[in-house]
């Protein structure tokens, strides 16, 4: 028990009850994905070099005296705004998967703290506020760096160390990018690169920021899916060359370098991708590539003045010249660092 326990509190670890954890989640891109090998467990074998990105879920969590876990979730700035931008209907009751976020065992913040419950038998549970703003079956990893923020708030409020290596462990049970978000080991840093199916880390030093254009269209893709339509080509790429020209900080060579395995399989399943690929290079001649298993794609570029005016160029054109007839979510914004910070209130 830490000196801040109140004396009124129940004493179950950590802090009392009543205390609140709040952080924010950033989402990933993969600069650079390689499929190496298809193993028998169903996963791949990959080699990615992912970044966090400074675009963040808000996650509030508050420990309890009543086991179990209650979620709820919200969009930021509000669920409306971000239907116009993506030009869908915000009516829950009409609704469309791209704003329905899981709540329940199925939410991955739900599922990670029932798992950490069991592994530490803390008594009590979590009350927890999830306010989204990463979109979901983006590629950029949302619910993944929820579920690794939850397990960080709650190392937290129950005095636990963030280094304790059943953290490791509960993170890689949720799923393939959850200790990458949980950036264990490897605090504080700025890029990591990936392999196994996604849980062997090693850092990676980005020489300096990377300023990057985000364009999410409206249209979700399943990783499961993509996967089970990629393929792993006969003579992989090795991903030490980006890490060169990340650690570098040489922006040509690590455009230049960028790739994407799962591209293919996700254009098939989301023509959308296409279109924002072709408009990034009719507006700017820069390259742009999909994230993870998509559907978004994001371009890095040289400040943060190109972005912005990247960003706005692309509103417009995309807008107007989508197939689908409906909006995009575009983010200018840059790299940042896992773990982040958590208050304690
Ligand atoms: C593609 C990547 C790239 O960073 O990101 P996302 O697009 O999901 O953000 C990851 O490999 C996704 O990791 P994650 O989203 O945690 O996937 P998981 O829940 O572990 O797995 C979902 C499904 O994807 C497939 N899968 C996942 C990881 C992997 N290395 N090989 C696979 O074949 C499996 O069929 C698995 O059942
Ligand atoms: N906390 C969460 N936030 C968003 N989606 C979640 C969450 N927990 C579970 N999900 C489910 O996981 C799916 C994939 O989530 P996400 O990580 O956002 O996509 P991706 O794997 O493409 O990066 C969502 O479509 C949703 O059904």
């Amino acid at each position: 028990m830490n000196g801040l326990a109140s004396k009124n509190a129940p004493e179950i670890g950590g802090y009392p009850v009543g205390t609140v954890a709040h952080t924010r989640a950033p989402a990933k891109l993969n600069l650079f994905l390689e499929l190496k090998a298809r193993r028998d467990d169903g996963f791949h074998e990959i080699d990615t070099v992912m970044v966090p990105i400074d675009w963040c879920d808000e996650l509030r969590i508050r420990r309890s005296t009543e086991p179990g876990i209650r979620l709820t979730i919200d969009w930021l700035p509000s669920r409306k705004v971000v239907a116009q931008r993506l030009g869908i209907d915000d009516d829950p009751k009409r609704s469309n998967d791209l704003l329905s976020i899981p709540v329940g065992e199925s939410n991955l913040v739900s599922r990670a703290l029932s798992r950490f419950i069991a592994e530490f038998n803390i008594v009590g549970g979590f009350d927890c506020e999830l306010r989204k703003s990463v979109p979901a079956g983006a590629g950029m990893g949302g619910a993944s760096s929820d579920a690794a923020s939850a397990i960080a708030c709650a190392a937290k409020l129950c005095g636990i160390d963030s280094r304790h290596p059943k953290l490791m462990d509960i993170a890689a049970s949720i799923g393939s990018d959850v200790p990458f978000f949980l950036g264990l080991g490897i605090n504080p840093m700025s890029a990591i690169r990936a392999t196994g199916r996604g849980e062997c880390l090693s850092p990676v030093n980005l020489a300096e920021p990377l300023h990057v254009v985000v364009i999410y269209p409206s249209v979700s893709l399943s990783t499961g899916k993509v996967y089970a339509a990629s393929q792993v080509p006969d003579e992989p790429i090795d991903g030490s060359e980006i890490v060169r020209s990340l650690e570098r900080g040489d922006l040509r060579a690590i455009t230049r370098r960028m790739i994407n395995r799962l591209s293919e399989p996700a254009r098939i399943l989301a023509p959308q991708i296409d279109e924002i690929i072709e408009s990034v290079w009719r507006t700017s001649g820069i390259t742009c590539q999909l994230t993870g298993s998509g559907s978004a794609c994001f371009a890095i570029v040289r400040s943060p003045v190109q972005a912005r005016r990247l960003a706005n160029l692309l509103q417009a054109t995309l807008g107007r010249t989508s197939s689908a007839g409906s909006g995009a979510v575009i983010v200018g914004t840059r790299t940042t660092q896992v773990p982040t910070t958590i208050s304690i209130q």
